[in-house]
């Protein structure tokens, strides 16, 4: 059997690679079907793997089994509704019928930031780890896909040893993850690398069987998707060096855009002169209302609870330098909120009690229904605190965020929001609100005037529709 595996990497045995299921290729399961897993499952079953998405929410599991996706992620309704046709792909909240069934078993639960401030909450991992391994009945591979703290790996391994059967012989690996929300399903039958951290050849060669699917859709487009097979430590450490270098890339420009605010420059002029540099690049530079979501804020926080953990914390002081900024970034929304309309803005924070606000975009980012730790979200609360009756609208996120802020008004559409505004924030650059006509807005307002969050509108058109427009970072 020839296996076409990169050219850099030894190629793992055909021992290796035999499933212990006895099937032609590894049984997949994924633990915790959110926007990861349920992503992963569903893509893996196009791959042509036969799959089960397992979790103990038996809501998200009846919707997907059902075919509908819970959350907006673009593509992947069709995916689903095809493989579920084609036979390949269950759902179920049964751990004895999932440990069953898989030969390598995903584990892509969350990981919360905890509830006393830095660190990551492992619990969800604890859980569904003991509950897999106690229902295994033969060899099987446990692959972490959670972002973790370093050390998680040699944690899990320690507690399937405790509840596996010792003659089973199951084993561990860790494979980081890198999927963007809203891009996931390209990111995932096609990303732009493979990390693995194994301790064997036989994790080696059941990880490699498990991707093969993707390494073979590579081929067919004349692609290569490089893989790196490491140690534990390593594999875990590579998620969160990413996320936090992505983090610092935007706190970068942002701090920039608290530089060009006080100095007079254009930070969107800024970026692109400094982006022609391959060095640097022209992407994760867009400066606003700074970085949120459910990975960045909460991974940089966890980073540098561990590295104290493990007496490196000086060595990432610097993140605690960029949450900062990024949160800095919130505030200068309602400074300039305080500023459009006439308001003092003190030591409190300005008092906006009497004026109507739109806010534009609930969502972290567009093509996502995600609100959690989004920014928009937040500088929405922080309006309605300093007394601005705020009005939210958002393409995809309205369910979530009325769940997650029920304090503030929803409309039903963008029209709807800015009718009667004093002002209007747009804090999420959808292409609704990137493309909106300002005249026909500017008819709907009471006062036209806009804070562009994100740097998406194009300004000279707002001015000439007589909005009084204020950027980030921007003139
Ligand atoms: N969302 C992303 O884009 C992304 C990308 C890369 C890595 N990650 C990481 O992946 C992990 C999951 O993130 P998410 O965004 O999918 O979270 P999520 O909250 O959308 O999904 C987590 C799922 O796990 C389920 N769950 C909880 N306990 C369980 C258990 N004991 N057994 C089975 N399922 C259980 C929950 O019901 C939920 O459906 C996190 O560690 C995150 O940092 C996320
Ligand atoms: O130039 C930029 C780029 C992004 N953002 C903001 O940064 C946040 C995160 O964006 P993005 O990274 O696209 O979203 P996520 O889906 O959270 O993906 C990140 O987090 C995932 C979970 O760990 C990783 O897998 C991905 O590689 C990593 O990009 C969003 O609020 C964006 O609006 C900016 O403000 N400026």
């Amino acid at each position: 059997m020839t296996i076409p595996y990169p050219s850099t990497q030894p190629m793992p045995t055909i021992a290796a690679v035999t499933p212990p299921s006895g099937a032609a290729r590894p049984r997949l399961t994924f633990l915790g079907t959110g926007y990861l897993g349920a992503t992963y499952a569903i893509c893996f079953a196009e791959l042509g793997y036969e799959v089960i998405g397992f979790d103990v929410d038996a809501e998200k599991i009846a919707k997907l089994a059902g075919g509908e996706v819970p959350f907006h992620e673009p593509g992947l309704d069709e995916l689903l509704k095809r493989n579920l046709a084609a036979g390949r792909l269950r759902f179920s909240t049964d751990i004895a019928e999932t440990a069953v069934f898989g030969d390598v078993h995903f584990i892509c639960v969350g990981t919360p930031q905890r509830a006393d401030g830095m660190g990551a909450d492992l619990s969800y991992v604890e859980a569904a780890v003991t509950g897999l391994s106690q229902h295994l009945i033969r060899k099987a591979l446990i692959v972490g896909k959670s972002t973790v703290p370093v050390g998680t790996a040699e944690w899990i391994e320690q507690l399937v040893g405790k509840h596996a059967a010792a003659d089973l012989g199951v084993e561990v690996a860790w494979s980081p993850e890198f999927l963007q929300e809203g891009f996931a399903v390209e990111d995932v039958l096609r990303p732009n690398r493979i990390v693995v951290g194994v301790k064997t050849e036989w994790a080696n060669g059941m990880l490699y069987a498990s991707h093969k699917g993707v390494f073979d859709l590579a081929a067919t487009e004349d692609r290569e998707v490089p893989l790196v097979v490491t140690d534990f430590a390593t594999a875990e450490l590579v998620k969160v060096a990413a996320n936090a270098f992505l983090a610092t890339k935007i706190s970068f420009i942002n701090a920039m855009a608290e530089v060009c605010e006080v100095a007079g420059g254009d930070v969107t002029q800024l970026a692109r002169a400094i982006g022609y540099d391959p060095r640097i690049g022209n992407r994760f530079l867009q400066a606003g209302v700074g970085f949120g979501g459910g990975c960045l804020p909460k991974d940089i926080r966890a980073f540098q609870a561990r590295a104290q953990e493990l007496g490196a914390g000086e060595a990432l002081r610097f993140l605690h330098e960029v949450d900062l900024i990024n949160l800095r970034r919130r505030s200068r929304v309602l400074q300039l909120a305080a500023e459009l309309l006439g308001r003092r803005y003190g030591p409190a924070g300005p008092d906006l009690s009497g004026t109507r606000v739109a806010v534009l975009g609930a969502t972290f980012k567009p093509n996502s229904d995600d609100v959690r730790d989004a920014p928009s979200l937040a500088v929405a609360a922080a309006l309605s605190k300093a007394g601005a009756d705020v009005h939210v609208y958002d393409p995809q996120g309205m369910d979530n965020a009325r769940r997650e802020r029920p304090e503030l008004s929803y409309e039903a559409s963008m029209e709807d929001a800015v009718r009667g505004a004093d002002l209007v924030c747009v804090l999420t650059e959808w292409a609704d609100f990137r493309n909106a006509d300002p005249v026909a807005l500017g008819e709907l307002a009471s006062g036209r005037r806009v804070v562009d969050g994100r740097n998406c509108l194009d300004s000279g058109l707002w001015t000439q529709a007589g909005w009084e427009y204020r950027g980030m970072g921007r003139p």
